[in-house]
């Protein structure tokens, strides 16, 4: 996938485990958020709840043929063996993970995503051969509950204000509300996690999103 097909995959990306679906299944969730037109997906398997060892394989796996028959990227967060078993498409990793630099050089081929909070960490991420960047958190989320403060789409503008050419997204409380701020400050798209995987509707949230994000003209 070169830069542009990429940037036009990260206009709508869901990012999301089995304990985000507030009950329902993950598998219909997804197929749902597909139906509605998201672009990538990342297996999200953490946080209270998550699914641990086969259990957490089998899902995987099972995410991961849905994604294949419907042409989305399926990315696996935080973990390389799995990322590896699965066959996935690529791997997200942040600042407490193993260094973006080591995931380029072991895992060829994937897309690696790298978490960068400010201009010095986009940097970093740049030069350790990153592939895209997620940016967050740009609101307030309940999701991830040791989040780093929030940021805002400004830190958006500063990375692009100081270079930053990389394909980007912002996360972290985003919704069809407040996604349009997060493209105009510089966003290729947007990652979330509740407002499709909770929503009572993912299909039609999803759909609100993407029209949200191609109304604004950046990517449509
Ligand atoms: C697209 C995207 N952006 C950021 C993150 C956060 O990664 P990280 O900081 O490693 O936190 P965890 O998700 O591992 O808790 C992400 N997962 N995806
Ligand atoms: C996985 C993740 N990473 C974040 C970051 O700031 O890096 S915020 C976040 C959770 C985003 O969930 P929601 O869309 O439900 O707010
Ligand atoms: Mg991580």
């Amino acid at each position: 996938m070169n830069s542009e097909q990429l940037r036009q995959a990260l206009r709508l990306y869901l990012v999301m485990g089995s304990s985000n679906c507030a009950g329902a299944d993950p598998y219909a969730v997804l197929e749902a958020a597909i139906e509605g037109g998201i672009t990538m997906f990342q297996f999200r398997e953490k946080g209270a709840g998550a699914l641990q060892g086969q259990a957490r394989l089998e899902l995987g796996a099972r995410l991961r043929r849905l994604c294949a028959q419907r042409g989305v990227p399926f990315i696996v967060n935080d973990d390389e063996r799995l990322a590896l078993e699965l066959e996935a498409d690529g791997i997200h990793i942040g600042q407490e993970d193993a260094p973006a630099a080591a995931m380029r050089r072991r895992l060829p081929g994937m897309i690696v995503g790298v978490s960068a909070h400010d201009l010095l960490e986009a940097e970093s991420a740049l030069a350790a051969g990153a592939d895209y960047l997620g940016v967050g958190p740009q609101y307030a989320t309940r999701t991830k509950l040791d989040a780093r403060e929030v940021q805002g789409p400004a830190v958006i503008a500063r990375m692009r204000a100081g270079g930053i050419r990389l394909p980007l997204v912002g996360i972290g409380g985003i919704d069809a509300a407040n996604a349009p701020a997060v493209i105009r400050a510089g966003a290729d798209g947007v990652a979330v996690v509740s407002a499709i995987s909770q929503a009572r509707s993912p299909k039609q949230a999803a759909a609100e999103l993407l029209n949200t994000i191609k109304s604004i003209g950046r990517n449509s």
